[in-house]
């Protein structure tokens, strides 16, 4: 067993809490070259493409990256921003936001953000706030649906980074918050905002990224928890049941993938003569690839090529208000008996403590 080096232990140190909010990656541009290590990574993961690895070797290498990493660069470059990719600059305000919002509520805590492939990466961030002294850890995934191939996939690059250490801190891990109240309301309020802008659609189309459906068969509850959300959302909303939707869309490969899928069936609702449609895609708490490129651009062409005459994207949660009070809800309420509200008494302490460890450094230091 090899272990990483520790920094020193200091005797008797407040413990430091931190949270981090960890989403899927993306490249660092939208170029082949950037797009084929991110795409190497993710698609390399034994969570995402359970087939034998030996197989998927040569499929991934002779195949899928040779052609997928130029094609996918010429989507990403459709939605680049000055700031760089939409996931990565909303998963970074986010995690600002949030450290402001659990601040003003009088918490304690760091908060950081982590990629699962590409950059910051887990390990990166990990290693960051062992040297900061944190001792918790509140690990909060991007995605309010579990699924094995993202959610358990982080708790995977958690687990592995720790297992080379001896000091490890204590860790909570978020499952899933599907059914949370503020994250549905969160929804309804951006909902309820775009239809006092633009009016109410005939149908409103809830599109979560899909899975493979033999996931499903063999106990995931991914869509189970999809369906949770839409059916939830849709109460807030006080729709009927003829009034939405859910599909699932961002199929890759030939396997077939939980249905119905997104792109078929807004095209024959606009062939049945549903005139207009708003697409709302809950399961992605930022905008990205799948929802600015696959959905406002390639389901908008194939709604309107069919016939259809309004599309409306309504966009992600990203920065809104509702939806970072949300995430602080959720974050607080896995913090429960974890002293991130300081004392007076506990806050001199720290300020003591973190005294004595830099006379030690020192002292440590000189004698060198
Ligand atoms: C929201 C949850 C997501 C699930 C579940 C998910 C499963 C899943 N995805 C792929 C393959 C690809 N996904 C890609 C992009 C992508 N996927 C998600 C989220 C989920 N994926 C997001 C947020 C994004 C966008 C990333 C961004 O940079 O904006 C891609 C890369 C793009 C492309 O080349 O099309 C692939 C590939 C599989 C195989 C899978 C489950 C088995
Ligand atoms: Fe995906
Ligand atoms: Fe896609």
């Amino acid at each position: 067993m090899s272990y990483r080096t520790e920094p020193p232990y200091s005797h008797g140190s407040v413990p430091k809490t931190a949270v981090v909010l960890i989403n899927l990656g993306t490249p660092n541009a939208p170029t082949a070259s950037a797009v084929r290590p991110y795409l190497r990574e993710f698609l390399s993961d034994p969570r995402v493409v359970e087939i034998p690895r030996a197989i998927w070797w040569f499929i991934l290498n002779l195949i899928i990256l040779p052609f997928r990493s130029g094609k996918s660069a010429k989507k990403y470059a459709s939605i680049w921003t000055n700031e760089g990719s939409p996931l990565k600059v909303h998963t970074e305000k986010q995690a600002k936001l949030l450290r402001g919002y659990l601040g003003a509520r009088g918490h304690e805590v760091r908060v950081e953000y982590a990629m699962r492939y590409g950059s910051p990466s887990v390990p990166q961030v990990l290693r960051q706030l062992k040297a900061d002294g944190c001792e918790r850890i509140l690990v909060l995934p991007a995605y309010p649906q579990y699924s094995a191939t993202t959610t358990a996939s982080i708790f995977d690059a958690i687990f592995k980074h720790y297992a080379q250490e001896r000091n490890v801190p204590e860790l909570r891990f978020i499952k899933h918050y599907h059914d949370h109240d503020a994250y549905i309301r969160a929804l309804q309020k951006s909902v309820l905002a775009h239809w006092d802008m633009s009016g109410r659609p005939d149908k409103l189309v809830m599109s979560f990224h899909g899975v493979p459906k033999r996931t499903l068969l063999l106990g995931d509850p991914y869509h189970c928890e999809c369906h949770k959300t839409a059916r939830l959302l849709a109460k807030e909303l006080g729709l009927t049941q003829d009034q939405y939707l859910v599909t699932f869309q961002s199929r890759f490969g030939k396997a077939e993938w939980l249905q119905p899928y997104t792109a078929p069936t807004v095209k024959k609702l606009a062939q049945e003569g549903v005139q207009r449609i708003d697409v709302i895609c809950p399961g992605f708490t930022s905008d990205c690839l799948e929802t600015l490129e696959e959905i406002a651009m390639e389901v908008r062409h194939d709604f309107l090529q069919a016939g259809g005459k309004d599309f409306n994207y309504i966009a992600c949660l990203n920065e809104d208000d509702a939806w970072i009070k949300a995430l602080s809800q959720i974050a607080e309420l896995h913090m429960i008996g974890w002293p991130t509200i300081l004392s007076p008494a506990m806050r001199a302490e720290r300020e003591a403590q973190a005294q004595i460890s830099k006379a030690d450094a020192m002292r440590l230091g000189a004698s060198e």
